[in-house]
């Protein structure tokens, strides 16, 4: 049996979407089927996968659920640019209402999605959770991190050169009593002023050429550094493109950066 699908991506964080709304096709949905759906050989090839189902929600603004999973099959709370690459779907589709903000719900609360005028999309990603330091390892090199929250967790230190990191096929190394369901490890680099750099090995899907909530906890780590007032925005360049982040005055984080859908069709992966 065939089943519907779409593929899109967050500054080239890609991602199969699977149009499940009554839930009746993917109920179940098991790692092994996302396991073969992110195959870059054997399936579409993705980053993850994000169920659109509707929301249990009993706001009836907030119609929708992203249910987000790792290329591995490992189900995390939130997924930035995948928020993004969702209501771009929903957008496209008909789906809401075009003209107003959209509420998508998620393991990690309701992100509100805004257009800009220039195309872009803006999240607000809620209230950030800073925590304290732990060691990040590769290899022989150990770094001192800074745990962020953004709904999944974070760990991020600063590198002289982003290819200090290494060719990160494996996970860095990481203290279990602060991140007992693993991390998301982003390596930064000052670029100029209010401008940073960075690479991000993803828990349950490796090194991605984005990660929006990573970009959420970088922009915030170096304003902490900065001494930055609330307010300000910070440009992150990730291998896949280039997001915005703005730590407002009532301490929420917005995220704005493209998302497109480009391809799709029916599987029967
Ligand atoms: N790429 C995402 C984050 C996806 C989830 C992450 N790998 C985790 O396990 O927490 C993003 O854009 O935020």
């Amino acid at each position: 049996m065939t089943y519907p699908f779409l593929k899109g991506h967050g500054t080239e964080n890609d991602f199969v979407l699977l149009p499940d709304h009554d839930g009746s096709i993917h109920g179940d949905l098991s790692a092994e089927r996302v396991r073969a759906l992110c195959d870059r050989r054997a399936g579409i090839g993705a980053d993850g996968v994000l169920r659109v189902v509707r929301s249990e929600n009993p706001d009836p603004a907030v119609e929708w659920f992203m249910d987000y999973r790792n290329s591995d099959g490992s189900i995390s709370e939130m997924c930035g640019n995948g928020v993004r690459a969702f209501a771009r779907h929903l957008l496209d589709e008909g789906l809401v209402d075009t003209t107003a903000p959209i509420h998508v719900d998620t393991r990690a609360g309701v992100k509100v999605v805004t257009q800009t005028e220039d195309g872009l999309l803006t999240v607000d990603m809620g209230e950030p959770k800073v925590f304290g330091q732990s060691e990040i390892s590769v290899g022989a090199e150990t770094w001192t991190a800074l745990h962020v929250d953004m709904g999944n967790p974070h760990a991020v230190l600063f590198v002289d050169d982003l290819a200090d990191a290494g060719d990160l096929l494996t996970p860095p190394v990481h203290d279990e009593r602060v991140y007992p369901h693993g991390v998301n490890v982003e390596f930064v680099v000052e670029k100029g002023k209010r401008h940073v750099g960075m690479r991000v090995h993803e828990r349950g899907s490796g090194e991605t050429r984005s990660c929006g909530t990573g970009a959420c906890a970088v922009a915030i780590t170096a304003m902490l550094a900065d001494d930055a007032p609330r307010g300000t925005t910070y440009r992150v360049d990730l291998p896949g493109g280039r997001l915005d982040i703005t730590w407002t005055a009532d301490n929420h984080i917005l995220m704005t950066g493209p998302a497109v859908v480009v391809a799709k069709g029916e599987t029967d992966l």
